[in-house]
């Protein structure tokens, strides 16, 4: 990856800054104001914005038709991740989606349905990734769901440190099961940190999607509003935890959340073996055919 920062010697109202970051061939174009530390980055999955008076940077995503998470887009949210985490005005983000009615469909299925081995090591590799930065963000991290967040989308929740959602018919869980795949372990002890060990069992083994009162009764989410006032919830939410001494903070989340990290970091490529075995398993394959055939029918 080749990044460039051109910051003109300018007056201080033209200094604009331009930062061009090249990825997998792909050029992704930032424009942000250098005096105001404000940074804007726009790809085809996502946008990261930063307001630079509060330090909260919110991460929107908006990949068609509902925010699968594929290769590219998890490229993109570890880019906007590290970002977010090196910009040092920067404290919290809220992560959220620009699309109605869907947080995230969670993994792209068409990954790991007749994959092609290089690229699905390399997509897993990606995700574990995005997790462990996620998880262990020294950033405050709020997820405002206001919309479905099944199976990779609701470990993407879980990784936060705070979750609203919006009340209504949406769907949140880790559903691997009715798919006739397994959660991997790092998806189940995240759900065990967040709802404890009998709830998660419970939850795991029957593929439970929790609807929004359900969800907050167990607190896999942590506040349900208006589907129109997520983000302004969470931002809400978020000044609270930012009037906390921030190293204090940090260190108790890196203090509950460690461990869990580690247990992937010494697994990263033994992990990436078992889902490749997995997953590639005709039994597997097959299932996810099935799995894939039902949601197009679904549509008629
Ligand atoms: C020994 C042990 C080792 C362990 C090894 C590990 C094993 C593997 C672990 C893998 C972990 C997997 C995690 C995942 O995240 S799997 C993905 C789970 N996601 C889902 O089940 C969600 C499926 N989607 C839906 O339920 C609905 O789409 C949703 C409620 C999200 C939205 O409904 P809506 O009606 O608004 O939209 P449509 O259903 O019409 O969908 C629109 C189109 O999008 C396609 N689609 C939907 N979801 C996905 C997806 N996840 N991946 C790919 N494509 C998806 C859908 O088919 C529609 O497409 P078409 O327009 O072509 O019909």
């Amino acid at each position: 990856m080749a990044v460039r920062t051109l910051l003109g010697l300018l007056r201080p109202w033209q200094q604009f800054r331009t930062t061009i970051i090249t990825l997998r061939g792909k050029t992704l174009v930032e424009h942000g104001c250098a005096r105001s530390m404000s940074t804007d980055t726009t790809t085809d999955n996502l946008t990261l914005s930063l307001d630079s008076k509060t330090g909260i940077a919110t991460l929107e995503m908006h990949r068609k038709p509902v925010n699968g998470l594929n290769l590219e887009m998890l490229t993109d949210l570890n880019i906007a991740l590290e970002k977010a985490e090196n910009e040092k005005s920067c404290k919290g983000l809220v992560l959220t989606s620009g699309l109605p009615k869907i947080f995230s469909a969670g993994l792209d299925i068409l990954e790991m349905y007749q994959p092609k081995p290089e690229r699905l090591a390399e997509f897993w590799r990606t995700l574990q990734n995005m997790w462990m930065r996620l998880y262990g963000s020294r950033l405050v991290t709020i997820a405002a769901i206001a919309g479905h967040s099944p199976a990779g989308g609701c470990l993407m929740a879980m990784s936060c440190d705070y979750r609203v959602m919006a009340t209504g018919k949406y769907a949140i869980g880790l559903n691997e099961t009715l798919l006739g795949i397994v959660a991997p372990f790092w998806f189940r002890d995240t759900m065990v940190n967040t709802i404890g060990h009998r709830e998660t069992e419970r939850a795991l083994q029957l593929g439970h999607l929790y609807g929004a009162d359900e969800a907050l009764k167990v607190g896999l989410v942590d506040h349900l509003c208006d589907q129109e006032e997520v983000v302004k919830a969470a931002t809400e939410e978020m000044s609270r935890w930012l009037k906390v001494n921030a190293v204090a903070r940090q260190l108790s989340k890196s203090a509950m959340r460690q461990a869990t990290i580690d247990k992937l970091v010494v697994r990263q490529e033994q992990d990436i073996e078992d889902f490749m075995t997995f997953v590639q398993r005709d039994a597997v394959q097959k299932a996810l055919g099935f799995y894939l055939q039902s949601l197009r029918e679904k549509r008629g």
